[in-house]
């Protein structure tokens, strides 16, 4: 996952993507970037690190421009190296700058098709800059002469559905003409527009989430469908067009467990009253397993796990208390570069008041156990505060299988779950008892809040992927590569590209 923000204003944009930037910091923390268009011209800036880091006022003030898209990054495919920051340029045709949020599961392949069809070089291992050139090469296919229609951008849409695989959700823009946004067919990762309107006409945003519009004065216009792509010319003129052949809306379950603000909706359903309907879930499972006098008190991991654990509380007549008190100043842990890092910074981030755990039996809720960096730290935390038993309970299943749709976890081993029972994990994060969300229980708690979502893409949790492209080998391969250092991996995928290549031919 990372933010994506797309803007067509009647005046400066580059204040009001930077600030959109910062609602969408809890997506992205390894670097951050603006593109504006003024005229025909493009201007830029990216860099690692988190947004208000990144731009000082000369940045912001190379900016110019009424239209532009911005971009926080939480690297899936090549590596965080700057090069790989978004906006991605392409000087032809026309002139296009794009930002991508989701992971492509076929870029090898695309990127060695395009260099021997259409003599496309893609200068780095960012799946995003793939994508950028398959829709440049797509919009050159469907335009002739010197001007560019919204039906010729919707045909190159359409026939890039066709040759990419994986999860997009892309935000764009051509120089002189505006703004193109477009999901991928499955609308696996999120994407809203929003609309303000001025004295001089109508603007549109476009987002990963709502809280970016709402946030900054934007009315909420809808959700961009699966498959469809939205074109808003410089004018503030809305174009839209569906153009996948069998978009079906499969929408990441895990945006609803851990990676979406819960003050957004996703698709019609409000990320905080899904993981209230979590939180009641688990409550009704924890009923089952336990009897009254078993629970003290129930506490959460801040800050994603904070309305389970509320709910799960009020539904069992237990206490709520707040056990645990987070360092504002640290950013969300699981999507940090790196396990050192990560584990360094959970006790950065946490701190136990003592008080609250001497003698009790403690039930500590968090959202999702993956890599079980935080839980382990957390149940012993507990302990050295005194707790009588520690009982565990995560409001999502057990995160089980790679994420190859832009959650950066493509290697089984990472995973705490992978190949341990539930009572293996349990003894791994050395607490008393574990209880997991179950994971029909975790589709219900989104259904219960929107019914017309009905399919998820959930593989992390169940293992099925939803593009229907992901195999076994597909999967060793990715985590080969991830578990080798640098010029072993450039050797795996040279061999892997020589085959590719060989299929080509
Ligand atoms: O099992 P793990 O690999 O530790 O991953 C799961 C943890 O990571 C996330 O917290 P994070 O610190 O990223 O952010 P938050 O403050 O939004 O909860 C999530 O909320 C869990 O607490
Ligand atoms: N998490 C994401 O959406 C990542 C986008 C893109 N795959 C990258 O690595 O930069
Ligand atoms: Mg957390």
């Amino acid at each position: 996952m990372c933010g994506i923000v797309g803007v067509v204003s009647q005046g400066p944009v580059n204040q009001l993507i930077y600030d959109a930037l910062l609602l969408l910091q809890h997506r992205g923390q390894d670097a951050a970037g603006i593109a504006t268009n003024h005229g025909n011209t493009f201007s830029m800036y990216k860099a690692n690190g988190l947004v208000r880091d990144v731009f000082r006022t000369r940045n912001m003030r190379s900016l110019p421009g009424t239209a532009g898209i911005g971009q926080v990054r939480y690297p899936t495919a090549g590596s965080s190296s700057e090069e790989e920051a978004q906006p991605f340029y392409v000087n032809a045709p026309f002139g296009i700058i794009l930002a991508h949020n989701g992971n492509l599961t076929n870029w090898e392949q695309l990127k060695i098709e395009m260099f021997k069809n259409d003599r496309r070089h893609v200068n780095t291992d960012s799946d995003s800059e793939v994508l950028l050139n398959v829709l440049a090469h797509e919009i050159q296919m469907a335009t002739t002469g010197y001007s560019l229609d919204p039906s010729a951008l919707f045909k190159a849409v359409t026939v890039l559905h066709k040759r990419v695989r994986g999860s997009y959700a892309v935000v764009a823009q051509i120089a002189g003409y505006g703004l193109l946004a477009f999901r991928d067919p499955f609308g696996i990762r999120p994407l809203c527009i929003g609309f303000n309107e001025t004295d001089k006409g109508t603007e549109y945003m476009v987002a990963s989430e709502s809280v970016a519009l709402e946030g900054l004065g934007f009315r909420f216009l809808r959700d961009v469908l699966p498959g469809e792509a939205i074109f808003v010319d410089l004018d503030g003129k809305l174009y839209n067009q569906q153009c996948a052949d069998n978009p079906m809306l499969n929408p990441c379950a895990f945006e609803f467990v851990y990676l979406a603000r819960p003050d957004s909706i996703i698709d019609g359903a409000s990320v905080y009253a899904s993981r209230l309907k979590m939180g009641e879930h688990l409550a009704e499972k924890i009923k089952r397993q336990f009897s009254a006098g078993d629970i003290d008190v129930v506490m959460p991991i801040p800050d994603s796990s904070r309305p389970a654990a509320m709910e799960l509380a009020l539904k069992l007549n237990l206490d709520y208390r707040e056990g645990f008190i987070k360092n504002r100043y640290i950013g969300r842990t699981f999507i940090m570069p790196g396990q050192g890092l990560r584990k360094k910074s959970v006790r950065q981030k946490l701190n136990a008041i003592s008080s609250e755990f001497k003698g009790k039996s403690v039930l500590l809720v968090d959202d999702s156990i993956v890599r079980g960096t935080t839980s382990r730290e957390i149940v012993q935390m507990a302990r050295d505060s005194g707790a009588k038993r520690v009982i565990f309970a995560s409001a999502a299943p057990p995160v089980m299988f790679p994420n190859v749709y832009g959650i950066d976890m493509p290697t089984r081993n990472e995973l705490i779950a992978y190949g341990r029972s539930e009572e293996e994990v349990c003894r791994e994060i050395t607490a008393d008892a574990l209880v997991y969300q179950d994971i029909d229980a975790l589709k219900r708690s989104i259904s219960d809040v929107n019914p017309a979502l009905k399919d998820f893409e959930a593989s992390c949790f169940d293992g099925i992927y939803v593009t229907g492209d992901i195999s076994r080998d597909y999967l060793d391969r990715i985590e080969y590569v991830r578990n080798n250092p640098k010029p072993v991996i450039e050797d795996a995928v040279r061999s892997q590209l020589a085959l590719n290549l060989a299929r080509v031919d």
